[in-house]
């Protein structure tokens, strides 16, 4: 094994990286690998996790630690993605990483928001930047789709058409800013669980192709509010309904607080509403925390960029 190139100890570098809402995820029939094939239309939106590596100590592989709401459900150990995010590049280039990760989570945990990919994405271009290994983008891109469907697009932000597993990405254009409220949950649900309950809830019935919905498409192209209100979709919302009928009540209650459209973020549980401006996203966060369906609702916008460095000594 190569050696890397060794900043001097306590050198560091941060990272930001957003969260995503799904405005069309169209979910095709169980491969036999396991996964589904998908037509995933993603939204980077303005809730960030930081992700600040920096040098250690020789030869103890990578430490972890992690802050912020949710942070005693992370697991501080290999199986973070983080942490295997560092791993994958450091093998890439033929070294064993010495490095400190800190995730500082803004995403909610398990909510259907790819926060571990979006942790795993900062943790690869933070350590890319901390090592000097200038990885060309298509290798990252590569890594990042190695270790999970999402972290592709956690990497590239803005908007995209996903589609395999949902790593294959081809950007979109978007004409405008769109505002949310993104309503958590308590507790989280487990991606392949509400996979496995939407082919359960699918039987024997045929599932066509997935295919990206020209109108919704066209929609983000134009900054149309209300023509992205009206082509959201989201096959695995029945499963995380089905899972956690609580949510529910959830999305009726954004829409009674005046949301023009709602739908489960992903895998869930959060619940993601499109408003009409930013004031009446305000809005809506408020009566959900008011009313108490939601204590942590929060009203925020997309698209943005995707994983960036935003302080570096390295
Ligand atoms: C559902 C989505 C929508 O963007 O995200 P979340 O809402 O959970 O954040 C994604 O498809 C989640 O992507 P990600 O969380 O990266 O999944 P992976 O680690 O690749 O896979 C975890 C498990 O989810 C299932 N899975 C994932 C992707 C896919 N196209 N088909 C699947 O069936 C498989 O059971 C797989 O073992
Ligand atoms: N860095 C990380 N941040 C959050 N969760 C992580 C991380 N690394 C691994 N995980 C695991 O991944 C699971 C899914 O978390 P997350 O990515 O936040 O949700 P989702 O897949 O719903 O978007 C968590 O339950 C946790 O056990």
């Amino acid at each position: 094994m190569s050696q890397p190139p060794r900043p001097a100890p306590g050198r560091s570098v941060t990272v930001r990286v957003p969260a995503k809402v799904n405005v069309q995820l169209s979910v095709g029939p169980r491969r036999p690998d396991g996964f589904h094939d998908l037509a995933n239309v993603f939204l980077a939106v303005g809730i960030h996790d930081r992700v600040t590596a920096t040098t250690a100590p020789d030869g103890q592989g990578p430490g972890i630690s992690c802050s912020g709401p949710g942070s005693e459900h992370v697991p501080l150990d290999g199986r973070n993605l983080a942490v295997r995010a560092a791993e994958l590049l450091a093998a890439h280039h033929g070294f064993v990483p010495d490095v400190h990760l800190h995730i500082d989570k803004d995403i909610p945990v398990a909510g259907g928001m790819a926060g571990g990919s979006a942790d795993a994405a900062g943790a690869l271009l933070a350590c890319d930047t901390l090592w000097g290994t200038r990885t060309p983008r298509a290798d990252l891109l590569e890594l990042c789709a190695r270790l999970g469907s999402d972290v592709p697009f956690s990497l590239v932000g803005g908007a995209a058409l996903g589609e395999g597993r949902g790593e294959r990405l081809t950007e979109l254009p978007v004409g405008g800013t769109f505002h949310w409220v993104f309503a958590p949950a308590d507790g989280g649900l487990g991606t392949p669980e509400v996979y496995r309950e939407c082919d359960r809830l699918r039987g024997a019935a045929a599932v066509p192709e997935p295919a990206a919905d020209p109108a919704l498409l066209a929609a983000l192209r134009a900054g149309d509010t209300a023509g992205l209100a009206a082509a959201l979709a989201n096959d695995l919302q029945p499963a995380a309904l089905s899972l956690r009928p609580d949510l529910a009540a959830t999305l009726a209650a954004g829409l009674a607080a005046g949301a023009p459209a709602g739908l489960v973020s992903g895998s869930g549980p959060t619940c993601a509403f499109l408003a009409p401006d930013a004031e009446a996203a305000a809005g809506i966060a408020a009566t959900l925390v008011a009313n108490g369906v939601s204590p942590r609702a929060r009203a925020t916008a997309g698209p943005v960029p995707g994983a960036t460095t935003i302080e570096s000594h390295a």
